[in-house]
């Protein structure tokens, strides 16, 4: 069965957060000086291209990333082309059938340069998250770094999709599949104390 990398490539010079920590991998245990292997070393943001935002990222009370629910970053997907908009909200999806769908990815293709921090997105409105809490969505997955604008301080998307027990995704990269519906698999690595993590983000038909 095919798979569909739906994550961007980490690597030196990607795009972060503006002051964030920059994306570096290196050797820093050369097999020349270890006398057996070569032994690499990470440093990143974990909000760096496609991972999961925990809700203590937001909320300094809220769960980290080793209590959320494994679950839900595995099993069916609806993919959902919303190309086009400024923002999104319940008006949006109004037309598009979610019943019986958990996790919904949705496709702004806001992010037009991949090598560059976007100076706008296509984010998601207040109104959104309890509409898709009401058909029952649990997991939503978008192709930008954040599900607020990228000025917003008090993050109501972020605060509106957690209130309404719908976990984030963000940094996917969706130009290269189509619309319909999918297994997602994207699992956060279990790091102690974490406020997301970097996943591997596949699409399988
Ligand atoms: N990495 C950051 C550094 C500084 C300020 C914000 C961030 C964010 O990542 C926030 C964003 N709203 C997010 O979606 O996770
Ligand atoms: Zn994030
Ligand atoms: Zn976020």
């Amino acid at each position: 069965m095919k798979l569909y990398d739906i994550s961007r490539t980490l690597k030196r010079g990607m795009p972060t957060w503006p002051g964030d920590t920059p994306f570096q991998y290196e050797v820093s245990w050369p097999k020349s000086d270890s006398g057996s292997v070569n032994v690499g070393k990470l440093t990143m943001s974990i909000h760096t291209g496609t991972h999961v935002d925990a809700p203590f990222h937001f909320d300094d009370d809220g769960r980290k990333i080793t209590e959320l629910d494994l679950n839900l970053y595995v099993g069916q997907a609806k993919l959902v082309d919303v190309s086009g908009l400024e923002s999104i909200g319940a008006d949006d999806l109004a037309q598009i059938d979610l019943t019986g769908i958990t996790r919904l990815l949705l496709r702004t293709s806001s992010w037009s340069d991949p090598e560059q921090f976007p100076e706008t997105i296509c984010y998601l409105r207040p109104d959104l998250a309890p509409f898709l809490a009401e058909k029952g969505i649990r997991l939503i997955g978008v192709d930008v770094p954040s599900v607020d604008p990228l000025d917003s301080k008090e993050l109501p998307a972020h605060h509106g999709l957690h209130q309404n027990d719908i976990h984030i995704l963000e940094g996917l990269w969706l130009d290269d599949v189509e619309p319909g519906m999918y297994e997602l698999i994207a699992l956060p690595l279990s790091i102690v104390e974490a406020d997301g993590s970097p996943v591997r983000a596949v699409l399988r038909r």
